[in-house]
């Protein structure tokens, strides 16, 4: 598989009124265009924080983050970051709102017709074509957040960034969401980099798992290989054998981390 994203001895260190925190240190880590990598470790690990470099919307202390090769530089839509609380802008309705990134990213070189087609298209890839014309306050969080993951998709990233997409939904609408992730992915082979605190959707979810160590100077704790080559199926996954494995082991990584007193 090619790579994608090389992330390169990264270390990351905040000032903070008590003094510096080193949040990240030397994590590794190749990320293989078409996977799913799960990131797991601790509240407070710095899984946000990896995320965000890779989308470039902050830059690393130390070391490097490459992008087909080059350094990622700054923010840009073939690096799409979803977050926790969807962040639609509650003004326009779920058709504008996703609208409005197709325009950003497309808008330059195609017409108004092109544009509103691949708004529609996006969607109604996340089963919401009958819902474009109302606002985020009249629809229920669930479908909030599908329209988050419709206009991350309608950028047509070739790495999206799901910061904990699912942790605020009720688990009947998780486990929807869930699914519907693992047929865009299908569809798509789009690249996934996915921070979650849930053991179940990473194993079921991911490619590949990269386990955090408790922060601060949180290091890269170990890979755990759950889903290559596995059907794009929830209910075949969790019967696997690979799956109780991964799970058993990502538990007892969790539970066997130290808990450290800030410095
Ligand atoms: N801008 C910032 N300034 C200062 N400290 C920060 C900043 N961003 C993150 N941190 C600190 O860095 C560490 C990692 O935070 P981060 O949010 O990346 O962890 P996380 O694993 O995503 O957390 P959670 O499990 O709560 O989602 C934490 O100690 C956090 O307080």
């Amino acid at each position: 598989m090619r790579k994608i994203v090389r992330i390169e001895d990264v270390g990351q260190t905040f000032d903070t009124k008590n003094g510096r925190l080193a949040a990240l240190c030397g994590i590794t880590l190749d990320i293989h265009e078409g996977e799913c990598i799960g990131l797991v470790g601790p509240a407070g690990c710095g899984k946000s924080t990896l995320l965000n470099l890779i989308a470039g919307l902050a830059r690393p202390s130390t070391g490097v983050i490459l992008c087909n090769g080059r350094p990622v530089a700054g923010p840009a839509p073939e690096r799409t970051l979803v977050f926790q609380n969807h962040a639609l802008l509650p003004w326009l309705t779920c058709f504008d709102n996703v609208y409005l990134a197709v325009e950003r990213v497309f808008g330059g070189r195609e017409g108004k017709a092109g544009l509103k087609q691949r708004t529609h298209d996006a969607l109604a890839r996340v089963g919401l074509a009958h819902a474009e014309t109302r606002f985020p306050h009249e629809i229920p969080a669930g479908m909030k957040q599908r329209v988050g993951l419709a206009r991350a998709l309608s950028m047509q990233p070739r790495i999206l960034l799901l910061d904990d997409p699912f942790a605020a939904l009720d688990t009947p609408v998780r486990v929807d969401l869930q699914d519907e992730l693992l047929k865009i992915l299908a569809a798509t082979g789009t690249t996934v980099v996915m921070a979650t605190h849930d053991v179940d959707e990473a194993v079921l979810l991911s490619d590949r798992v990269a386990m955090l160590t408790r922060g601060p100077g949180a290091t890269l704790g170990g890979i755990l290989e759950p889903g290559r080559g596995r059907p794009h199926d929830r209910l075949a996954r969790t019967r696997e054998a690979a799956f109780s494995e991964a799970r058993a082991k990502l538990s007892a990584f969790l539970e066997n981390q130290p808990l450290r007193h800030a410095a």
